[in-house]
C-alpha cells in the first residue's frame, strides 16, 4: 500500500471516503501488532489470531443427557452398579444388565439403550423394567465437532459465547490480538478544562469523548495517555507527539487539523518524519481528517490520527478512519456497514460523501435525521444511533436503503 509523501502541501486532493476506509483498514492490516498468548480469563474483547478448534472430538466420550439406566440387550434388566458424570464406567459385558447413570454420566461400552428414570419402573425382584425410547437418550463422540475440525476463523472477536466454546473445546489459553493502545493529545488554548464556556472560550469536549470512544473501539486508554490542551506551539506538539507515540499504537490528535496560525499538526508531523496514509477525506463534515504512519526506531510503525477540532468531524473521523484502521490492527474483518431505509429525505454534499446523524428505529429500521447537527454541535450525537452514508452526487430520498456507519454504542443506550 504506497503511503502520501511525508511533505504536505497546504491543499491536498481530498481522498473519496470509501477508497480512504479501505486504505486505512490495509494499512492497519499489514501492521497488525504480534499476537499475544492469554488465558481465557483475560482473553474478553480480544480478537482470535489463529482458528479455534477442538482438542478432542465433542463430546469427547458418549454423554448420557438423561437420569435413568444405561442398559444392554433386552429387558427387564439387572442393575449392576452406577456411573455419576464424571466417572468412568465399566463395561456392560452381559445381556439383561444395566447400569444407574446421571446426566452428563459417560456411557459405559457395550450398552446399547438408555432408559429415563421417570419411564423405568422397579420389580419386586430388583430388576428395572420399560420400554425404550426410539431416540437415543445419549450424545454420540464427534456429535458437535470433530478434534481439529475449524469453528470459528481466526479474526473472530473473543466474546462471552466463544469463551465458553474454547473451553468446552480444552482450551486454557488463546493466542490472540488484545485490542490496541491508544492516546488523546487534545490541541487548543482556548479550551477550557473546567467550568462554563465564555469570554472567547469554550470547553474541551473532546478528552472526555474521544478516550471513551476508543475503549467502545476495544482500545486500551490509560488516564496517563490523555494529555491536555497541549500548548499551541510546534515545539510542544512535537513533544508531545513523541512522547505518546513511544507507548502507544495509535495517537489520536484533535484540533490543528488545517493550516491556521496556531495549527501545528502538519508541521509536526513533517518533523517526525511521518508519512501520510490519509491526508484529507472527501466527506462532510469532517474533510480535514488525517492518518500518518510514523515508523519507531524498532521498525514497528505507529498512527497518528488527526480529529479535526470541531467535535461532530472529530467523531466523523473516528468513525470513518479510527474504526476500519483498529479492525486491521486487531486482525479483524473490515467493518461491514449495515443498512436502513430513510424515514425522511437527507441532502447530498455535491461531490463529498454526507454523513448524516440519524436515529434508528429498531421496530422497522427506518433512519431519521436528528436535529442540532452542526460540525461544531454535539447535542444531535448525543441522541444519535449513527450516520447515513449518503454518497456523492446523491441525495437520500425517502424509503431508499443507506449504508450506516453505526456509532460504538453499548447494549442498552439509546434505548
Ligand atoms: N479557511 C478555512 N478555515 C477552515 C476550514 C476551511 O476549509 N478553510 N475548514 C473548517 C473545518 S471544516 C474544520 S472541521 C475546522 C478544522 O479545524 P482544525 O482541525 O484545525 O481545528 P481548530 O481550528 O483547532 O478548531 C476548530 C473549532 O473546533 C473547536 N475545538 C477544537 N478542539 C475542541 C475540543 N477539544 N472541544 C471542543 N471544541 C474544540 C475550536 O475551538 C474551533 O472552534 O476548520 C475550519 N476552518
Ligand atoms: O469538518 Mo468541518 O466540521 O466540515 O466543519
Amino acid at each position: 500500500m504506497s503511503a502520501q509523501p511525508a511533505v504536505a502541501p497546504a491543499v491536498e486532493a481530498p481522498v473519496a471516503w470509501a477508497e480512504a476506509r479501505a486504505r486505512v483498514y490495509a494499512v492497519g492490516r499489514a501492521d497488525a501488532p504480534a499476537p499475544v498468548v492469554l488465558p481465557l480469563a483475560e482473553a474478553d474483547g480480544t480478537t482470535l489470531a489463529e482458528p479455534l478448534s477442538p482438542r478432542t472430538d465433542l463430546p469427547a466420550f458418549p454423554t448420557s443427557s438423561v437420569d435413568g439406566w444405561a442398559v444392554r440387550g433386552d429387558g427387564p434388566w439387572r442393575p449392576v452398579g452406577r456411573v455419576l458424570a464424571g466417572g468412568t464406567p465399566a463395561p456392560l459385558t452381559e445381556d439383561g444388565t444395566a447400569v444407574e447413570i446421571a446426566t452428563g454420566a459417560m456411557l459405559p461400552t457395550g450398552a446399547t439403550g438408555v432408559l429415563r428414570v421417570e419411564e423405568s419402573t422397579g420389580g419386586a425382584d430388583g430388576r428395572v423394567a420399560g420400554t425404550l425410547r426410539a431416540a437415543p437418550e445419549w450424545r454420540s463422540p464427534g456429535e458437535e465437532a470433530r478434534a481439529g475440525e475449524e469453528l470459528v476463523p481466526a479474526g473472530t472477536p473473543v466474546d462471552p459465547g466463544l469463551l465458553g466454546l474454547a473451553a468446552s473445546c480444552g482450551h486454557d489459553v488463546l493466542s490472540v490480538r488484545p485490542g490496541p493502545r491508544a492516546a488523546l493529545l487534545v490541541f487548543g488554548d482556548e479550551l477550557l478544562t473546567a467550568g462554563p464556556p465564555g469570554a472567547g472560550r469554550v470547553r474541551d469536549a473532546l478528552g472526555p469523548a474521544v478516550p471513551a470512544w476508543l475503549r467502545r473501539y476495544g482500545c486500551v486508554v490509560t488516564g496517563d495517555d490523555v494529555l491536555g490542551p497541549v500548548t499551541d506551539t510546534l515545539p510542544a506538539h512535537v513533544d508531545a507527539l513523541r512522547r505518546a507515540l513511544s507507548v502507544a499504537d495509535l495517537v489520536c490528535t484533535t484540533g490543528g487539523t488545517m493550516h491556521g496560525p496556531v495549527d501545528h499538526l502538519h508541521p509536526a508531523l513533517r518533523e517526525l518524519d511521518a508519512d501520510y496514509v490519509i491526508n484529507t477525506v472527501a466527506v462532510r463534515p469532517g474533510f480535514p481528517m488525517l492518518l500518518a504512519r510514523v515508523r519507531g526506531t524498532d521498525g514497528r510503525a505507529r498512527f497518528v490520527a488527526g480529529l479535526p477540532g470541531n467535535p461532530q468531524s472529530a467523531v466523523v473521523a473516528l468513525v470513518s478512519l479510527v474504526a476500519p484502521l483498529l479492525a486491521g490492527l486487531q486482525g479483524r474483518r473490515p467493518p461491514v456497514l449495515p443498512g436502513a431505509t430513510l424515514a425522511e429525505p437527507i441532502a447530498g454534499r455535491g461531490d463529498y460523501t454526507h454523513l448524516a446523524l440519524v436515529r434508528i428505529d429498531p421496530a422497522d429500521n427506518t433512519a431519521r435525521p436528528v436535529r442540532h447537527v452542526g460540525s461544531a454541535m454535539l447535542r444531535g450525537l448525543a441522541g444519535a444511533d449513527g450516520f447515513a452514508v449518503i454518497r456523492p452526487g446523491e441525495r437520500g430520498e425517502v424509503g431508499q436503503r443507506v449504508p450506516v456507519v453505526p456509532l460504538p454504542l453499548l447494549p442498552g443506550e439509546r434505548t
